[in-house]
C-alpha cells in the first residue's frame, strides 16, 4: 500500500534529468552482480591508470560508466514516467477488480520497466568489459612507466653522483680561487710596498747624489777658500802696507783739500772778477747794443738789382742808392750817401758762428744773472729767422740753439763751481696784437695775457704758457722743433703768419750755490720780429697796422728810455710788455738789424738803419745783477 502511495512522489522526482533514475538503476545492477565481480570492479577502478596514478574517485567513474550507456535511452524512461503523471482515481477497497485490474497494470509496467534494465545491464556489462580491458592495458602501461621511471631513478642517480662529484671539484676550484685571490692580495700589497720602498729608495738616491754634489761643491769651496786665505794673508800684508800708504794719501789728500778749497776761492773770486769786468766791459759797449747784418743774395736773386753798400770799417756802412738815367742809359747817383755806425757790422759773408761769438757775451750776462733781450729787426726776408734760429746742420745753427749749447756746456763749470741750475723754456708768438703758445698745438688755445709777477713792476709772465724744463740741449732742439713746426702750421693756415707775426723765444734760469749761500734769477728772450715793412707796400694793412704799431712802441720805449722818462709806455703793445724786464733799467739788450741789398728794398732798408740807429743812441742805466745772498730770499 505504501508503495502505491509513493509512487506519485517518485514518478515526480524523475522529471528531472534522469540522475536518481541512473543512481537507483546502478543501485539495481550493483544489486545483481556477484560478489566477485564486485570485487574485481573495485579493485579495477581503485587501480593506478596511466603511469602509476591511481584514480582517487572510483565512485564517480562507476556513476559514469553506470549512466553512459543510459543516455540513448531516456524517451524509453520518460514513456515509463510519464505514465503515472495521470492521477489514477481513487479506488475503493471494495472494488477487487478494479483493484485487480490496477494491479495487472502495475505489473506490466514493472515487466516493461525490468525489460529495459535488463537491457542496459548488458549494455553496461558491455561497458564494463571495455573498460576492464582498457584498465589492463593502462597496467600494463603503467608498469612500463614504472620500469622507465626507475631506469630514469637510476640515471638521475649517476647523474646526482656526478654532480656531487663536481660540485666537489668545484668547491675545491672555489676553494683553490680564494686561495689564489689571497695570495694575489699579498703579492698586490708587496709590490704596492715595493713601489713605496722604491720611491723611498729613489728620494734616498736623489739625496744621496745631492749630498755627493753639494760634498764635491763643499770639497771646491774648501779648496777655493784655502787658497782664497792664502791669498787673504797675501791682501792682508799688502794691506797693512796700503794702510800705512792710505794714511800719508790721506794726510796728502787733506793737505790737497785745503790746497783746492784756497783755489776753489781763488777761482770764485776769480769768477766773480771776470763777471764784473764781463759787466763792467759790457757797460762800457752799452747796454743796448745792435748790429748790423748784411744778408747775401740767394742763387735764386742773382739776377736782382743791388744798391751801393759799403762797409767802411767794423763798424759802420755806408749805403747809396744807384738810378739809371733812362736817356743816356749811363749811371747816375740818386739820393745821397748815407752812413750808420752800430756795435758791430756782419758782412754779407759772416757765419753764423761769427754773429754768435759777439752775441755769446750777452748769453754769457744771462748765466751770470743779468736780464738779457736779442732781437732781430728787419724787414720781410732779410734774414731774421736765419740769424736767429739757423738753417738744418749745426754749423747753420742759429743765436737761439747756439745759446743753448753754450748755456749746457757753461753749466758743467757752473757746477764744479757749486752752482745748480734749472733751465726753463717757453715759446710764444704775438699775430695781431694776440699771444699764442707754440707749445701748445690743439687749436683751441686759452687766452694768454701779461701779468706782473708781483706788486714791485718789475717782472712779467704769460698766463697760462706752457714751461718745459730743459735738461740738455736735445732736449730743447726737440722743443724749438715742435714750436717751430706748430709756427709754421699756424703759418699755413693764416697765409703768411709767420712772416707777420713776433716769435718770442722765453729761457728762464734759476741757480743756486749752496756752498756760498747766493741764488739768482735771470731771463733771456730771444725774439725774431715780425717783418718791419712799410704799410704803403703791402696789401695785408690789418697785420701791417699791428706791426707797425708794436715796433713804433718799442722804439718809444727804447727813446722813453735813452732820455730818462718817467715814465715807460710798455703795456702800449704786447711786444713792449712782455720785454719790459729785458729791456728796463735791469737787463742788456743786443739788436740785429737784418738788411738786404736789393734795389727794390732800398727804402725799407733805410728804414730798418735808421731805427737800429735810433735805438743804438739809446742807452740805458748801469744794469743790476739779480743775485741776492739766499738768506735774505729766505
Ligand atoms: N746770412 C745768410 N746767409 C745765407 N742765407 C741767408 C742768410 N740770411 C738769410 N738767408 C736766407 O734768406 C732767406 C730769407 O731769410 P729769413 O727767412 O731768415 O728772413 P726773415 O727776415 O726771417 O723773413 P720773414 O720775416 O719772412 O720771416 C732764407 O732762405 C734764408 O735761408
Amino acid at each position: 500500500m505504501s508503495r502505491i502511495t509513493k509512487l506519485p512522489v517518485s514518478t515526480s522526482k524523475e522529471n528531472r534529468p534522469g540522475l536518481s533514475n541512473t543512481r537507483s538503476i546502478g543501485r539495481n545492477l550493483v544489486s545483481t552482480l556477484s560478489d566477485v565481480d564486485k570485487k574485481n570492479l573495485i579493485l579495477n577502478h581503485t587501480k593506478p591508470l596511466r603511469n602509476g596514478v591511481t584514480s582517487t574517485a572510483p565512485a564517480p567513474r562507476l556513476k559514469r560508466a553506470a549512466t553512459a550507456p543510459a543516455a540513448p535511452n531516456p524517451p524509453k524512461l520518460n514513456k515509463v514516467e510519464k505514465k503515472p503523471s495521470v492521477v489514477a482515481p481513487k479506488i475503493p477497497p471494495y472494488d477487487y477488480k478494479a483493484r485487480f485490474n490496477d494491479l495487472l497494470q502495475k505489473h506490466k509496467v514493472m515487466k516493461e520497466e525490468f525489460t529495459d534494465l535488463k537491457e542496459k545491464h548488458e549494455e553496461i556489462s558491455d561497458d564494463y568489459e571495455k573498460i576492464k580491458e582498457k584498465a589492463q592495458s593502462s597496467t600494463s602501461e603503467r608498469d612500463l612507466l614504472k620500469e622507465k621511471l626507475l631506469n630514469s631513478l637510476n640515471d638521475l642517480r649517476d647523474q646526482t653522483a656526478e654532480y656531487d662529484k663536481i660540485k666537489l671539484d668545484c668547491d675545491l676550484k672555489n676553494h683553490e680561487i680564494e686561495d689564489l685571490h689571497r695570495k694575489t692580495k699579498i703579492l698586490q700589497e708587496v709590490a704596492d710596498n715595493l713601489k713605496k720602498k722604491s720611491a723611498e729608495f729613489d728620494k734616498l738616491q736623489m739625496e744621496f747624489d745631492d749630498l755627493t754634489r753639494r760634498h764635491t761643491g763643499l770639497k771646491e769651496e774648501a779648496e777655493a777658500l784655502r787658497v782664497l786665505t792664502e791669498h787673504l794673508k797675501r791682501i792682508s800684508i799688502e794691506h797693512d802696507k796700503l794702510k800705512l800708504d792710505y794714511k800719508d794719501a790721506q794726510e796728502l789728500i787733506s793737505k790737497y783739500k785745503t790746497d783746492t778749497e784756497s783755489l776753489q776761492n781763488i777761482l770764485a773770486n776769480m769768477y766773480k772778477e771776470q763777471r764784473e769786468l764781463r759787466n763792467t766791459v759790457q757797460d762800457l759797449k752799452g747796454n743796448i747794443r745792435v748790429y748790423c747784418r748784411i744778408r747775401p743774395p740767394l742763387e735764386s736773386e742773382a739776377t736782382k738789382n743791388l744798391f751801393n753798400l759799403n762797409v767802411l770799417d767794423e763798424c759802420s756802412i755806408e749805403v747809396e742808392k744807384i738810378e739809371l738815367n733812362s736817356a743816356s742809359h749811363s749811371t747816375r747817383k740818386g739820393k745821397a750817401q748815407q752812413s750808420f755806425t752800430f756795435d758791430g757790422i756782419f758782412t754779407r759773408h759772416s757765419r753764423q758762428e761769427d754773429v754768435f761769438a759777439e752775441v755769446s757775451p750777452m748769453i754769457q750776462s744771462a748765466l751770470d744773472g743779468y736780464n738779457v733781450c736779442i732781437f732781430a729787426y728787419g724787414q720781410t726776408g732779410s734774414g731774421k729767422t736765419f740769424t736767429m734760429e739757423g738753417g738744418a746742420g749745426t754749423e747753420q745753427y742759429g743765436i737761439i740753439p747756439r745759446a743753448f749749447n753754450m748755456i749746457f756746456t757753461y753749466i758743467e763749470d757752473l757746477k764744479r763751481m757749486g752752482w745748480e741750475l734749472t733751465i726753463k723754456a717757453s715759446f710764444l708768438e704775438i699775430y695781431n696784437e694776440v699771444i699764442y703758445d707754440l707749445l701748445n698745438s690743439s687749436k683751441d688755445q686759452v687766452s694768454h695775457d701779461i701779468k706782473m709777477v708781483n706788486s714791485k713792476g718789475a717782472d712779467v709772465y704769460v698766463s697760462n704758457l706752457k714751461e718745459e724744463e730743459v735738461k740738455n740741449s736735445h732736449d730743447f732742439i726737440r722743443l724749438m722743433i715742435f714750436a717751430q713746426r706748430n709756427r709754421q702750421t699756424a703759418a699755413t693756415l693764416n697765409n703768411e703768419r709767420s712772416s707777420r707775426s713776433h716769435s718770442v723765444t722765453q729761457i728762464k734760469i734759476s741757480a743756486i750755490n749752496e756752498q756760498r749761500k747766493e741764488k739768482f734769477m735771470s731771463q733771456l728772450n730771444l725774439v725774431d720780429l715780425a717783418g718791419s715793412e712799410s704799410g704803403k707796400t703791402t696789401q695785408r694793412m690789418d697785420e701791417t697796422k699791428h706791426i707797425n704799431r708794436s715796433l713804433s712802441e718799442l722804439s718809444k720805449v727804447i727813446l722813453s728810455l735813452q732820455t730818462n722818462q718817467s715814465h715807460i709806455p710798455y703795456r702800449n703793445s704786447k711786444l713792449t710788455h712782455l720785454l719790459m724786464p729785458s729791456l728796463g733799467g735791469n737787463s742788456k739788450t743786443l739788436m740785429l738789424v737784418n738788411i738786404n741789398q736789393f734795389d727794390e728794398c732800398f727804402n725799407e732798408t733805410l728804414n730798418s738803419l735808421r731805427f737800429a740807429t735810433k735805438v743804438n743812441s739809446c742807452r740805458t742805466v748801469k744794469a743790476k745783477k739779480n743775485i741776492t745772498m739766499v738768506d735774505s730770499f729766505n
